[in-house]
């Protein structure tokens, strides 16, 4: 059975009228030889959401999947770069994320998405506009206190000092994941092995085949 929803009547707009795509979302995956699917990785500033995120991408680059990354740094220097970091803005950047990570699952991709996403509210909402099965939530599970000695780009330096408001783990808050997909802790494992367990979850879960 199709994981894919039906749109139905009530979800659209009475005056814009949704075209079906003659190329369905099954064919585009049958010509990509896997899934389409959203690793959504969540976690403090620090936790490794972009270096796993990146490897990840890597590892399923080369073995011939159509991926693609994006990065919550990236994304608000263009889609986003009207947001800020009060909780209003954070939800509207998870929101925007979320609908476009729901374009590349519907062309067919592995999208890998990294973002704090801190609320859970959020990420519920995007794993309920994914078809069913297709959002896997990744949990970079880092103590904060690993994350501050890591500090890669010097802000819990700048938040401590005061200098940045609002910053996550700090002054704003980080709802961590109950119930992940995949639960990672890198203080624990190398990047790699990190890395690793995110593909033999999507082996295991037939979202990926085997080379
Ligand atoms: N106040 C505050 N809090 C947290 N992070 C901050 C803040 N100000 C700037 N930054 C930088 O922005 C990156 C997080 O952006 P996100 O879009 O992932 O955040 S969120 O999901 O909307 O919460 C985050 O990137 P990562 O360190 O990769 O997580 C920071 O580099
Ligand atoms: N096992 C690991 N997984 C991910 N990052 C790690 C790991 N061990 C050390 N690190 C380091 O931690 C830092 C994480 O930074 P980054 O990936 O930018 O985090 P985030 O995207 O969550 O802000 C990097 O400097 C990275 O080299």
């Amino acid at each position: 059975m199709s994981p894919y929803k039906t749109i139905t009547t009530d979800e659209k707009s009475s005056d814009v009228v949704w075209h079906e795509a003659s190329v369905t979302p099954a064919q585009r995956e049958s010509n990509n030889g896997h899934q389409g699917a959203v690793l959504w990785f969540t976690g403090l500033s620090g936790s490794g959401k972009s270096t796993v995120a990146n490897a990840v991408d890597k590892m399923l680059h080369d073995r011939g999947c159509k991926t693609y990354i994006l990065d919550g740094d990236n994304v608000r220097h263009g889609l986003n770069k009207d947001l800020g970091f009060n909780d209003v803005d954070r939800i509207e950047n998870i929101r925007r994320i979320g609908e476009v990570s729901n374009l590349f699952v519907d062309a067919g991709l592995i999208v890998c998405s990294a973002f704090i996403s801190p609320f859970i509210a959020d990420r519920a909402m995007v794993r309920a506009l994914l078809p069913e099965t297709r959002f896997i939530e990744v949990f970079i599970d880092t103590p904060i206190s690993i994350c501050e000695q890591r500090d890669p780009k010097g802000l819990y330096k700048k938040a401590r000092a005061g200098e940045i408001k609002n910053f996550t783990g700090i002054d704003s808050a980080y709802e961590a994941p109950d119930a992940a997909e995949i639960h990672i802790k890198t203080a624990e494992l190398s990047v790699e092995m990190c890395a690793k367990q995110v593909i033999n979850y999507m082996l295991d879960n037939n979202i990926i085949s085997a080379k």
